[in-house]
């Protein structure tokens, strides 16, 4: 590397370290990527693996969930590029180089490992060799900041996003629908608040173990473009996107039956859930607020329930098998 490239490396890498979100880390990262000459696209991928939940079989499940980056999108998955990471997802091992199997040249960032998600950035177009080497100096650095923001944003056991995580991306969706309100229904977002019900999470080692069967399905169950996050405890939170009441309550409908038929190694068990529309005339907390409401109800009634608040809104919706107050 030229003294150049090295100079040009070592100030990037300063940017790099200054942010404090992964969420921020990367937009950087893309759009010191775009501005490279040469570079035609640049996307951001999670990739989640769906384990441990043996033998939950079930058509609307996958082994891996990939998900495009920022959090926040309108698509399920960019199909364009679907083929060249479900064959990294396979046979790469890691690092930063060349894909050479696809049409146009893709340089990857594998940020792999014993990291979960996974990460994978893809580089499309032909940038020259200094720029190439000043890529891969940076790869180096996004990725122990990754593992660094990542030990704060999420929760150690579950590996899904925590609680100061929640509250940051449904203030992001919220100011989301702000500045664009949903035109249809089915472009709306919701927020679910689940708790599971299981007698045995005095044991810790059942509790947890319980949890990581809870999150696998949670993450087989819900699409790419929701969010899933470990809210408290046994509490977990999902922002469902892009549909319309009739969609979010078959996607909780599917998990909780999913939940209720999985033969989790502590017994049956059950999952509560209540949910509200992420409506932007409201706070963040106020939606949290709604949910819990909805929640408590689901507990409170016959378990195993699903309850929709639309308090907010002062309305009532007739719903054949969800409860509604
Ligand atoms: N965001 C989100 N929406 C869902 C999910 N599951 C179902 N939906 C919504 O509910 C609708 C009906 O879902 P399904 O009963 O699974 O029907 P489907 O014909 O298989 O849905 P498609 O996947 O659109 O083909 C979908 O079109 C979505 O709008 C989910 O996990 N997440």
């Amino acid at each position: 590397m030229s003294t150049e490239d090295l100079q040009k490396a070592f100030q990037l890498s300063a940017e790099l370290l200054q942010n404090q979100s992964y969420h921020d880390l990367t937009q950087n990262l893309i759009s010191f990527l775009r501005s490279i000459e040469g570079v035609d696209e640049v996307s951001a991928y999670e990739i989640f693996s769906a384990t441990p939940a043996a033998g939950t079989g079930g058509e609307n499940q996958r082994d891996t969930l990939v998900r495009r980056f920022p959090l926040i999108s309108n698509d399920d998955f960019d199909n364009q590029n679907a083929d060249v990471l479900r064959k990294l997802v396979a046979e790469s091992q890691g690092g930063v180089g060349y894909w050479v199997g696809s049409v146009a040249p893709v340089i990857y960032y594998d940020v792999a490992g014993a990291m979960e998600p996974r990460r994978i950035v893809l580089i499309k177009g032909a940038v020259s060799a200094h720029d190439f080497e000043v890529i891969r100096g940076l790869f180096g650095v996004y990725s122990n900041q990754v593992a660094l923001l990542d030990a704060r944003e999420r929760d150690p056991l579950t590996r899904l996003l925590n609680r100061d995580s929640m509250d940051r991306v449904l203030e992001q969706v919220v100011d989301f629908y702000h500045l664009k309100q949903p035109e249809k229904e089915t472009q709306s977002s919701w927020l679910a608040l689940l708790d599971i019900d299981h007698a045995s999470f005095s044991h810790d080692d059942d509790g947890e173990e319980t949890l990581l069967h809870v999150s696998a399905l949670l993450k087989k169950g819900f699409r790419s473009s929701d969010l899933l996050f470990r809210f408290d405890g046994e509490e977990f939170v999902v922002i469902v996107n892009q549909t319309d009441k009739d969609g979010v309550e078959t996607s909780l409908e599917r998990f909780r039956k999913d939940v209720a038929s999985h033969p989790f190694p502590a017994g049956k068990i059950n999952v509560s859930i209540g949910f509200t529309r992420v409506d932007p005339d409201y706070s963040a907390p106020l939606l949290i607020e709604s949910a819990d409401q909805a929640l408590y109800q689901a507990k409170t009634g016959a378990s195993n329930a699903i309850v929709y608040n639309d308090a907010l809104r002062h309305k009532q919706s007739p719903m054949d098998d969800v409860e509604c107050y």
